[in-house]
């Protein structure tokens, strides 16, 4: 059997697929991988390990029926057409979980950042502009006490409320596609509309999926709904927030500050207003980018190929 990666993964990953007597070719050029290249290295093959943004799309699928199952090097799915792999019975998985606590990790990580200007005040002193100590600049605000926002509770969105209680006693308000009664009962937090979640959020953090229905969501109308001193924070994918409005929204003083893991697009250009505002923190799509995560990830994405070209349901299947 043969599978094709679009990318590199952890060396565990590998491993475990070669011990089981499984061919690899690695896309290792450093640009990423046409659409038409992908289907070409795909046609030669049984299985994808999907890494980045690879568009599962329909036209794809098509021309790769024969794919036994993709497996994607993310939790997140939106890049899948998952109802034609549905019809052509390709299997896709995921890796859920594994990656929760990193990426709550980051989020968390931006909080602080956007919290006390640190992005802005690191590149202050590499830029040889570190003034005397004066007591009424350069001040940040505090987050204990204040309340959380999440947009989608699932297992990221707890991860990072639990953090934000354990340090900052913060409480915990949601929004979701559905209500979470057991997170209610865990972490204590309470369900809101969506209007009433950017009305009472001091942090609000963005863990849904990317979805038709929040691609777009956050524009400059739902930012001037939110509270003036309000942080936010996407980790999620940056199609869920309006690029744009969200600079208005700052440079208005809509809101406090921004701490972003994606954009849109990704790379973003070294010239975006973002980076130069004092109140906003940008890492580049590194949310689960730790040894120990990417190794778990590898794990999984091997444990689901394995079980792919078997023939039998995978571990880890997006459904
Ligand atoms: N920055 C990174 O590197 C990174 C890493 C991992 C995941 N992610 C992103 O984070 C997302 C969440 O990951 P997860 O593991 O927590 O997924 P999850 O499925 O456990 O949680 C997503 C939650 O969002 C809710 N949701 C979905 N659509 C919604 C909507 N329209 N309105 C409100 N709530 C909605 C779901 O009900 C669920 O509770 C992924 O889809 C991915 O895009 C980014
Ligand atoms: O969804 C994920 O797991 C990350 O964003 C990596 O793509």
């Amino acid at each position: 059997m043969k599978v094709f990666i679009s990318g590199n993964i952890a060396a565990e990953g590998i491993n475990e697929l070669k011990a089981n007597d499984i061919e690899i070719t690695q896309w290792t050029a450093d640009k990423p991988i046409t659409a038409k290249e992908l289907i070409d290295a795909c046609q030669q093959h049984d299985a994808l390990i999907s890494v980045g943004r690879n568009k599962i799309n329909a036209e794809f699928l098509q021309a790769c029926k024969h794919l036994k199952v993709i497996a994607l090097h993310s939790v997140g799915y939106d890049q899948v057409d998952v109802a034609t792999a549905k019809k052509l019975n390709i299997p896709i998985g995921n890796t859920p979980g594994v990656l929760s606590a990193a990426t709550a990790d980051t989020a968390f990580l931006l909080m602080l950042a956007v919290s006390r200007k640190a992005f802005f005040l690191h590149k202050k002193i590499i830029a040889g502009d570190w003034k005397a100590y004066q007591p009424t600049v350069e001040l940040g605000i505090e987050l204990k006490g204040k309340t959380l926002g999440v947009l989608g509770l699932g297992n990221i969105g707890i991860e990072m409320a639990k953090k934000c209680i354990a340090l900052y006693q913060m409480p915990v308000v949601y929004h979701n596609r559905s209500q979470n009664p057991e997170a209610e009962r865990e972490i204590g937090a309470k369900y809101v509309s969506f209007e009433e979640l950017l009305a009472q959020s001091d942090v609000l953090t963005v863990h849904t999926a990317l979805t038709p229905e929040t691609q777009g969501l956050f524009t400059l109308d739902v930012f001037k709904q939110m509270k003036s001193n309000a942080i936010f924070i996407n980790t999620a994918r940056g199609g869920i927030h309006n690029e744009t409005d969200l600079i208005e929204a700052l440079q208005q003083k809509l809101i406090w500050g921004a701490g972003l893991d994606v954009t849109n697009p990704e790379p973003m250009d070294k010239d975006n207003p973002l980076l130069q505002m004092e109140n906003v923190a940008v890492l580049p799509h590194i949310g689960s980018a730790t040894e120990e995560t990417r190794t778990a990830m590898a794990k999984i994405i091997a444990q689901n190929i394995l079980a792919g070209l078997k023939g039998e349901p995978l571990p880890y299947p997006v459904d």
